[in-house]
């Protein structure tokens, strides 16, 4: 029999964990190194109720913690039955990845008990009042290659429907990425939006430079041209001065004629009150695995769009059940701008067939109940 719980009182729950490895079909190259392969956990949660929820704890070191320091605090919850929440144990700064594939598998857990969808229950939980959508813009991730290769990939990517495109530059001298973004924006045409990400390459010099050269293609926003405590730096790169009594984050817009600004790693490793509140970006690209869960994403998205900046929510290359989570976060958030979800074929091989299907541009949000129904059944029991 199915006892129902008040949506605040938490059953009791068991929590177990096992391991993965998955390699990438080829690195991912960035300015901050190649990644080559994931590692991590998937997690199952069991409630008294008899339903097991599923999440996923995929550390990328530089961005989380490490894979051993996930393991042990896994390791500490694993068989455990409790009362509260196994949450409070988890330190979302400390241990993010943990934390994310434990909540999300208590979240996937309470959704599959109310027989609702994960968007619609990180919504009610988070105070949307609109209904989340059914499908999330995303933009192609199309890594560092020279400027024939990438425009192949960019072009190829457009043939399959996508009308955003992301590029990662700052591993090159400032020369060649502009030789690389041209390419692009020749291959593409002017109606594809473009974004660059520099992963934090960048002085504040060369960023200027960077800016000033690549403000002839038209690019939707450059993500993290600066190291990721630089917050006055990005602040001045959007050429606004935050202490002019505008306030921080209200514009929304380029601050001035010159390329918006995106942070990424600025929000994992200061935190999105403190971007927001130094008027560091125009977007804000938040990682649910980086940030500690979806509901914190979600937190963060609601928050930055509250301060008149771009929630786009992406994946750290996960496999498929954080996937899959990322996109009910980024369809809880309203009127969502293109998001970075679209790396599950950057993957090998993964841990289930892919629930969201990708066409035109757009990615489908899983029904539910829960994560995507019983897409990921085989991942409950082991
Ligand atoms: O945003 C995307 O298109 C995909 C995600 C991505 O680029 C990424 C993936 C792993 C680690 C860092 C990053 C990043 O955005 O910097
Ligand atoms: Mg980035």
């Amino acid at each position: 029999m199915t006892r129902d719980y008040p949506r605040d009182e938490n059953p009791p729950v068991t929590v177990r964990h096992r391991p993965f490895a998955l390699d990438l079909t080829r690195p991912l190259g960035t300015a901050r190194g190649k990644i080559r392969s994931r590692e991590g956990f998937v997690i199952a949660v069991e409630r008294e109720t008899g339903v097991t929820g599923v999440g996923e704890a995929t550390p990328l070191p530089g961005w989380t913690e490490s894979r051993d320091a996930c393991a042990t605090a896994l390791d500490e919850l694993d068989g455990r039955a409790e009362a509260e929440p196994p949450l409070e144990s988890l330190n979302a700064e400390a241990t993010p990845a943990a934390r994310h594939g434990v909540s999300l598998a208590l979240a996937d857990a309470a959704a599959r008990d109310a027989g609702e969808r994960l968007a619609d229950r990180l919504a009610d939980g988070a105070g949307v009042e609109s209904a989340p959508a059914d499908a999330v813009p995303i933009n192609a991730t199309v890594g560092d290659a020279g400027p024939d290769e990438t425009a192949t990939e960019a072009r190829r990517a457009v043939e399959a429907g996508f009308d955003c495109l992301k590029l990662k530059v700052g591993a090159r001298d400032v020369d060649a990425d502009v030789d690389r973004v041209r390419a692009v924006r020749e291959a593409v045409g002017d109606a594809v939006a473009l974004r660059a990400d520099a992963n934090g390459a960048w002085d504040r010099g060369t960023a200027r430079r960077a800016l000033d050269a690549l403000a002839a293609f038209d690019l939707a926003y450059v993500e993290q041209p600066l190291p990721a405590d630089d917050l006055d730096g990005l602040a001045a790169l959007r050429e606004r001065d935050p202490a002019d009594g505008s306030g921080g984050g209200t514009g929304g817009g380029d601050g001035g004629g010159g390329v918006p600004i995106a942070a990424d790693e600025s929000v994992v490793d200061r935190g999105i009150d403190a971007v927001l509140d130094a008027g560091a970006a125009d977007a804000v690209v938040l990682k649910p695995m980086a940030l500690g869960g979806p509901d914190r994403a979600l937190a963060a998205g609601l928050r930055a769009r509250s301060a008149g900046v771009d929630p786009v929510v992406t994946t750290t290359i996960d496999a498929v059940v954080a996937r899959t989570a990322a996109v009910h976060v980024a369809a809880a958030v309203p009127d969502v701008s293109p998001c970075g979800l679209a790396t599950g074929a950057l993957l090998d091989e993964d841990l289930a067939p892919d629930p969201c299907p990708i066409a035109d541009g757009q990615i489908a949000v899983p029904a539910g109940p829960g994560l995507a129904g019983g897409a990921f059944d085989d991942l409950r029991r082991w």
